[in-house]
């Protein structure tokens, strides 16, 4: 089946937690209209960029584009950016069932609300392997006041200036924000309006005895997040895509980039609403905790819980979060099993470092630029050579591993920036180690959430501390790990990651926090180049290609 969608792209005034601000719809509406489909589906998004005098590009979080990596929208990788007024056409297939996501891909636009659900569901005839009533979807994302502008300008200027931590965060694309925190005498009245119905807080209602299935999403531009219902476990059965061995948790540990599905029995004392939480983990928060309601069929939905909303979790305790990490395994029956060994293992280390006395953030003491002709076209288009194009010496396979202190402040102040990529033998086995090291502020390493385009991994480890390539491996879960597409690195700590390159194409790899991944925090690999099809001209028109999509 073919599944049509219009979009138009632009700027609207919205107020999802109160205070007015101009933030990018699409069709009027962020988030955006959720994708729903069927394993098998071919999705057509017609999207028209309206936004006036801004580029654009959306990437379809999660689906692997296989044989349509033009389709991934990642501004310079895969296309160049949709200019105002165009209209680009996305096309791909949704192969497999499960929760994934779209977003914004250029600069750091995703922060100004262009993001939705995809949910697919299996072929006829395939049941899930658990049982639920209702389906619903709820985006967890995280909000701030200021424009994407002023925030990326920040970033890249000298002295640096740090986006701080986010005003509030939203459930479902609301809010609340305490409008009283607003001291400027210069605010036009009604900037801020704590009675906008646009701000009331999101309700989901269920009927008592019934069971649902939420699918989580978190969708932040920084914030590591906590979810829970007040009074009510959930039971973990999906995450990227991908069965999960059911576990029973309280409290959801969830990172920018990945989803979940959780079943939850309304089966509580019907006569009242419940609170849903979210709350900021990880980072010393400032931001006050998210609220929805958990509304039981027929209280009035905007009915407040005559509680007071539930104690979060400790934001610096990982220990919990570490935990929660190691308990996701694939379901039995589910298990795709990974080679057992791989033909090359490529260690990543992630450090902040100044370079050209601007805060960057390197991999292997490289920071990633992104070059005029993104990567599969000049691969595929450039005659000649490639030198002209981006940086062809491969960055490192390893930085100064042994010697490398990860509990001190970064020091490594010879970080350089680069575009170059690793380029994979097609259908080969890569093991990616992500180390995660000490910024540069003293006793302070953060959470960082890797998201790989064009692929599913094997998630074969987590650790603290320093990996150590002669024992680590022995630890590997090569028996029922899960697999997925985005997975954190917890503070001080490593993921070990089993990938095979068999998607002929040019994919991101980098972390999904806005900010870190505009400050250089990522790679780009390719594969199978000779392999990809004929490149649609609507994605080129930069770079070498100035002028080639009119022809
Ligand atoms: O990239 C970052 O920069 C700041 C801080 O390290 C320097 O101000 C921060 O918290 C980040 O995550």
């Amino acid at each position: 089946r073919i599944r049509h969608y219009k979009w138009e792209v632009k700027y609207e005034y919205k107020s999802p937690d109160c205070m007015k601000k101009l933030s990018i719809t699409i069709n009027g509406r962020s988030p955006g209209p959720t994708i729903i489909a069927q394993q098998g589906d071919t999705i057509i998004v017609e999207l028209t960029n309206s936004l006036g005098t801004e580029n654009l590009a959306v990437h379809w979080h999660g689906i692997r584009q296989i044989g349509t990596p033009w389709s991934d929208g990642t501004e310079g990788i895969t296309q160049c950016p949709i200019l105002p007024g165009d209209t680009f056409t996305y096309r791909f297939v949704v192969d497999r069932p499960g929760t994934y996501m779209y977003h914004a891909h250029y600069g750091m636009q995703k922060l100004a609300g262009l993001y939705g659900s995809i949910r697919v569901s299996p072929p006829d005839g395939v049941s899930e392997p658990f049982f639920y009533d209702h389906d619903r979807s709820l985006i967890l994302n995280d909000w701030y006041h200021k424009s994407t502008y002023e925030m990326a300008a920040g970033l890249s200027s000298i002295p640096f200036v740090w986006v701080g931590e986010p005003q509030s965060l939203l459930i479902q694309g609301r809010g609340w924000f305490n409008c009283s925190l607003l001291t400027s005498p210069s605010l036009e009245p009604g900037v801020c309006n704590a009675t906008n119905p646009e701000c009331s807080p999101y309700f989901l209602t269920v009927i008592p005895g019934k069971t649902y299935r939420l699918r989580l999403t978190s969708i932040t531009s920084l914030s590591a997040l906590s979810f829970q219902i007040e009074g009510h476990n959930m039971t973990v059965v999906e995450t990227d895509g991908h069965y999960v061995k059911p576990f029973t948790v309280k409290n959801l540990f969830i990172y920018s980039g990945e989803t979940y599905s959780v079943l939850v029995k309304a089966d509580q004392d019907p006569t009242r609403n419940y609170w849903m939480e979210t709350s900021v983990v990880s980072r010393k928060p400032t931001t006050p905790p998210g609220l929805a309601y958990l509304n039981y069929y027929p209280n009035h939905p905007h009915r407040q819980p005559p509680t007071s909303p539930p104690a979060n979790p400790i934001w610096n305790d990982t220990e919990p979060r570490m935990n929660q990490s190691l308990a996701i395994k694939a379901r039995e029956d589910y298990i795709h099993p990974p080679p057992i060994t791989s033909d090359r293992v490529i260690v990543l280390l992630n450090t902040q470092n100044r370079v050209n006395g601007r805060v960057r953030w390197s991999v292997n003491n490289v920071s990633l630029t992104l070059p005029k002709t993104p990567y599969l076209i000049a691969l595929k288009e450039a005659r000649g050579d490639l030198h002209n194009f981006f940086d062809q010496n491969p960055p490192p396979e390893r930085y100064n591993f042994a010697a490398y202190d990860i509990f001190s402040n970064a020091t490594n102040h010879n970080a350089t920036t680069s575009d170059a990529i690793y380029r994979l033998k097609f259908n080969t086995t890569v093991d990616i180690i992500l180390q995660n090291a000490n910024t540069m502020t003293v006793n302070n390493s953060e959470t960082h959430p890797w998201h790989l385009h064009g692929h599913d991994f094997w998630v074969l480890g987590y650790g603290k501390g320093k990996f150590d390539i002669n024992t680590d491996p022995a630890r590997y879960n090569l028996v029922d790990p899960i697999m997925k597409n985005t997975v954190p690195v917890h503070p001080y700590g490593w993921t070990a990651l089993r990938f095979v390159a068999d998607n002929p194409g040019t994919w991101a790899f980098h972390c999904h926090i806005d900010s870190h991944f505009y400050m250089g925090m990522g790679v780009v690999f390719e594969e199978g180049i000779e392999m990809v099809g004929k490149l649609p001209s609507q994605i080129m028109g930069c770079g070498i290609t100035k002028g080639f999509r009119r022809l």
